[in-house]
């Protein structure tokens, strides 16, 4: 059995205004309220469900208030983040590009997951960040990315969330696993060794592949 702890925490960073509250209200009630105090960080506890084996995880959301200051403790703090822009605010592009290169340099060599999520979708019209330059981001930074309306619909919101969820817990199980059950190179050969027949005798002439 594995000891380790059934919590993750998720930060919720970006520019000011581009809906961060918007977002974390509307995961946790299903609600969209459109207007919010901003003043204060809040700090949601929650369980939640999932995983396919049902049981549930207890989350922690900061939502932060975007008032200037540097991120730094929260960076430290938390395991996961949610970096939001607003598809209608360049500038908010921009500070979540900012945001996800801070967090990389801040959080090594430890490991954590994040999403950057391009919120007010609705707005089609007044898109001023294509979906392709937001990709080359995601990928620059080794994060999930996917658009979505806050106002518009739950679903998208839900998603985001159980995607970053989803792979914050493999990743806290994968490390938590004894050394020698991890999949190392070794196995990883191993595998293909099967895949690719290296081990049957009927086989064994067959160039093999090596790693
Ligand atoms: N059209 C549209 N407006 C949205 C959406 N999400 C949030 N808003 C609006 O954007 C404004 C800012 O939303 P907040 O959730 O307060 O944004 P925030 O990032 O928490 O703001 P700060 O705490 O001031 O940094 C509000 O007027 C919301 O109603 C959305 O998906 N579509």
């Amino acid at each position: 059995m594995t000891n380790f702890s059934n919590k993750i925490k998720i930060a919720i960073l970006g520019r000011h205004q581009v809906g961060k509250s918007a977002i974390t209200v509307r995961y946790l009630t299903k609600r969209f309220i459109g207007e919010y105090s901003s003043a204060h960080d809040f700090l949601y506890k929650h369980s939640v469900n999932f995983e396919e084996n049902h049981v549930p995880v207890e989350i922690e959301i900061l939502d932060t208030c975007s008032n200037g200051c540097s991120y730094d403790d929260v960076i430290r703090w938390a395991d996961s983040f949610l970096v939001i822009y607003s598809i209608v605010d360049r500038d908010s592009f921009h500070e979540a590009e900012k945001l996800l290169k801070k967090i990389s340099k801040l959080k090594l060599p430890s490991y954590y997951t994040a999403l950057m999520l391009g919120n007010k979708n609705d707005l089609e019209h007044s898109r001023t960040v294509s979906v392709s330059e937001a990709q080359e981001v995601s990928l620059n930074y080794n994060c999930q990315f996917l658009e979505v309306s806050a106002a518009e619909s739950y679903s998208g919101v839900q998603l985001a969330f159980h995607s970053l969820l989803k792979e914050t817990r493999s990743s806290q199980l994968h490390r938590n696993l004894p050394i020698r059950r991890k999949l190392g190179v070794n196995s990883v050969s191993k595998a293909l060794g099967n895949i690719f027949g290296k081990n049957s005798k009927a086989d064994r002439k067959r160039p093999s592949l090596s790693i």
